[in-house]
């Protein structure tokens, strides 16, 4: 038995069958494959009259036999019964196939739809492509199952009927059919619908892929009796012919297509369910076929067996399958392989007569269900119309409404406040502060005006100018101390409102929910005080420069108008005789510090040179920096970088110099004004004095100042060189604000 399965199992060895067919994947993955179903049809008068074997044995739902054992009847040899089997018959094949359905030849057209077609009805709607064909030799019953007869109706009928119900029931969708139907006849492709058209050519669309039918026509479809009509039509314009093995044989593919266009929710589905009945393959000695008739089969059998070749290669998984081998292949390519639900039903007769066609049939329907199809969904967004829009909008807003009713936002206005009042309170104070310590600073720098004044007189002199200066630097400096009492006042509303606000920060960072809303609220009330205190730096430091400049000034018209003075009283002293030598070396001693405030250059002041090469005529305030706060004995002081950019400035040339440290009388000192450098830097600390008085006096560097009222610093000349700071007035002014001002 078994070695009787192995031999019929390997007719064709290109064909690889297995005694056993069982389908590769299960019921579920259907979708990936073609379904392959066989219906063997019932024998018809011309087998019954043959008495021919019957060779399909339909076992069960899935299964069938082809050539199945029989039973052996008693074989005599010499008249008497043998044991062993007659060596002169055949064996029998006893093959068993596998199928996702077999039907017998009881089945009607209604079974065979509803357990086939019916199920693909819902993809056409979801935009997939679907086909069924049938395939089987000639009289094997391809025609009765497609179309049927008025009594009978087949799939084509059935199905559209389905559609047209399923479009009735689907009030969401809008859906538009449309059907064309062609045949292929001697490998010339026809339209059925429009049978007095010319032939009609394939074409390959630019990406290669797709195949049309060049002037083949799709007629819109209203109502579902036009389909009925167009199908009956068709049919009666299919080229059709008498052969031995069928009265009315069709001797073409016949492709019957109904487009569907379906719109809903926005999108467009465009799908294709595809019918198609093939021409039944047959053998020219089998049918009797002679002539135009054996042409039209030697065609037929060419485009089945380019048929057969695209499914074995497809069922393999090749890359190449040959679809341009014949215009049936082509116009099936995307029925095929593509991306289509495919449904192939291979009808076979019972007959023994028919023993080969059923055989190669059940072969190529076995090959067919190795074939996976990738398939995928025709959908595409619908341009909706303005109406539409409008209507999408309208949902839009309404889910909008829907989501922040769900959606309640925490009442902050509270916070808000708090936060812009404490901040209002530290605005406040800082101004305060900030505008009495440049008062306090420009006051400082006029009492120390006043005492480098002072210096210059003999203490002992009875000048009235001299009391004079003492009065106003008691004055100035009483005007200080209050300045700093009023400061120091400040001072615990400024600590409160720091420990408010250093609370309130703490409070934020524990609200989960909204603690990033309220700590902007809090950055932006932050900077702006802070951009307040940048404000009256800038302003401060303007006056400074302007009291700076004018100082100069004065200083410059002072020399000017003293040293020919000197001179005249030197020549008229010395006209006169009353020179000496004490009095000559104090004159030359006062000429060389006018000079050196006029700016002449020693030897050795390279690194001075280098170091204080900011001489300005003009200033200009760019822009301020604060690098906040610097802690120290309990007192605090806000560090402020200046970037100053000068228009000009004013140099000394480098070959501007006398040697071993003799100023030249020959050689005037001279300047030049260069473009600007760089930006130059300025860090400029602002002392904020604590509660102490003596801390305050300490690090305050102007009310230092003022301490040193009785001790007045006095440039030290022991080395016979001019303090780089007194000898260049513009130098003087720029270390003045820079380190003493400010710095300090
Ligand atoms: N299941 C069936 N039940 C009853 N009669 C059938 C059945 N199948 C086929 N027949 C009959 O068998 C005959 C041949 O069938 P059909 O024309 O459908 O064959 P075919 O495969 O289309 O042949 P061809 O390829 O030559 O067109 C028809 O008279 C048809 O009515």
């Amino acid at each position: 038995m078994l070695n009787r399965m192995n031999k019929a199992s390997t007719p064709n060895p290109k064909m690889n069958l297995k005694r056993s067919f069982s389908s590769a994947l299960g019921p579920d993955s259907s979708h990936l494959q073609v379904k392959v179903f066989v219906r063997v049809r019932p024998f018809n008068d011309r087998e019954k009259t043959c008495a021919c074997r019957k060779v399909v044995n339909v076992v069960d739902k899935s299964s069938l036999i082809f050539d199945p054992e029989e039973e052996d009847e008693l074989f005599y040899f010499k008249g008497v019964p043998q044991k062993s089997r007659d060596i002169t018959r055949r064996l029998n094949k006893n093959l068993h196939f596998e199928f996702d359905q077999v039907f017998d030849q009881e089945s009607t057209n209604q079974e065979v739809f509803e357990a086939s077609t019916k199920n693909i009805i819902s993809s056409i709607f979801e935009g997939y492509n679907c086909s069924v064909f049938a395939y089987g030799a000639t009289g094997a019953g391809k025609t009765f199952t497609m179309l049927g007869t008025p009594e009978h109706p087949g799939i084509a009928y059935l199905t559209i009927v389905e559609l047209l119900k399923f479009i009735d029931q689907a009030a969401d969708m809008k859906v538009t059919l449309g059907a064309s139907y062609l045949e292929v006849y001697n490998e010339n492709v026809k339209d059925l619908l429009y049978p007095s058209s010319a032939v009609l050519h394939l074409r390959e669309d630019a990406t290669g892929g797709r195949i049309t039918v060049s002037g083949l026509k799709v007629k819109q479809i209203d109502h579902a009796d036009e389909l009925f009509a167009l199908l009956s039509a068709g049919n009666r314009n299919r080229s059709q012919h008498p052969t031995d093995s069928n009265a009315e044989s069709s001797r073409s593919h016949a492709v019957f297509q109904v487009h569907a266009r379906i719109v809903s929710n926005g999108q467009v589905k465009i799908s294709k369910l595809s019918m198609i009945d093939l021409a039944g393959s047959e053998r020219g000695a089998a049918t009797g076929c002679r002539g135009i008739r054996f042409k039209e089969g030697s065609n037929i059998n060419k485009s089945l067996l380019a048929l057969g070749n695209c499914i074995n290669a497809l069922a393999d998984g090749l890359k190449h399958v040959p679809y341009r081998d014949s215009k049936l292949t082509r116009i099936l390519k995307d029925s095929l392989g593509g991306n289509c639900r495919t449904i192939m039903i291979a009808n076979v007769s019972p007959s023994s007569s028919s023993f080969e066609d059923t055989y190669n049939t059940l072969k190529y329907a076995t090959r067919t269900k190795c074939i996976k199809a990738t398939i995928s969904k025709n959908v595409m967004n619908e341009s909706l119309s303005i109406p539409q829009y409008k209507k999408m909008v309208q949902e839009l807003n309404a889910k909008l409404t829907e989501i922040q009713g769900g959606l309640s936002f925490p009442d902050i206005s509270n916070w808000k406040n708090k936060i812009e009042s404490l901040f209002e309170d530290r605005r406040k104070l800082y101004k305060e502060i900030l505008l009495l310590q440049s008062q306090g600073k420009l006051t400082n720098w006029r009492i120390s005006q006043k005492v480098q004044a002072l210096s210059h007189h003999d203490p002992s002199s009875k000048l009235q100018c001299l009391d004079r200066l003492t009065t106003s630097i008691s004055q100035l400096k009483a005007r200080s101390d209050s300045i700093c009492g009023r400061i120091a006042e400040y001072r615990p509303l400024q600590e409160q409102n720091d420990k408010q606000i250093e609370k309130l920060e703490e409070e934020i960072k524990k609200e989960e929910k909204i603690r990033h809303m309220l700590q902007l609220i809090f950055d932006y009330q932050k900077g702006m005080v802070e951009l307040e205190e940048h404000k009256i730096r800038c302003n401060h430091f303007e006056k400074i420069v302007k009291l700076k400049a004018k100082h100069e000034e004065n200083l410059n018209s002072t020399i000017k108008t003293v040293l020919p003075i000197l001179n005249q009283y030197h020549a008229l002293i010395k006209g006169n005789g009353q020179d000496n030598p004490e009095l000559t070396a104090k004159y030359e001693d006062a000429l060389r510090s006018l000079d050196g405030v006029k700016g002449v250059s020693w030897l050795g002041d390279e690194e001075e040179e280098e170091e204080d090469s900011e001489d300005y005529i003009q200033l200009r305030l760019n822009s301020i920096k604060e690098n906040d706060v610097d802690l120290q004995n309990g007192a605090k002081s806000l560090t402020t970088t200046f970037f100053l950019s000068p228009i000009y400035q004013l140099s000394k040339p480098k070959n501007n110099r006398i040697g071993n440290g003799t100023p030249s009388p020959a050689k005037k000192p001279k300047f030049i004004l260069k473009p600007t450098n760089p930006r130059v830097n300025f860090n400029i600390k602002t002392p904020v004095p604590s509660n102490n008085k003596e801390n305050i006096i300490r690090r305050t560097p102007l009310i230092s100042t003022a301490v040193k009222l009785k001790t007045p610093a006095v440039p030290n000349r022991s080395n016979n060189r001019p303090h780089p700071y007194r000898r260049t007035p513009l130098k003087q002014n720029i270390s003045n604000v820079a380190n003493k001002t400010i710095v300090n």
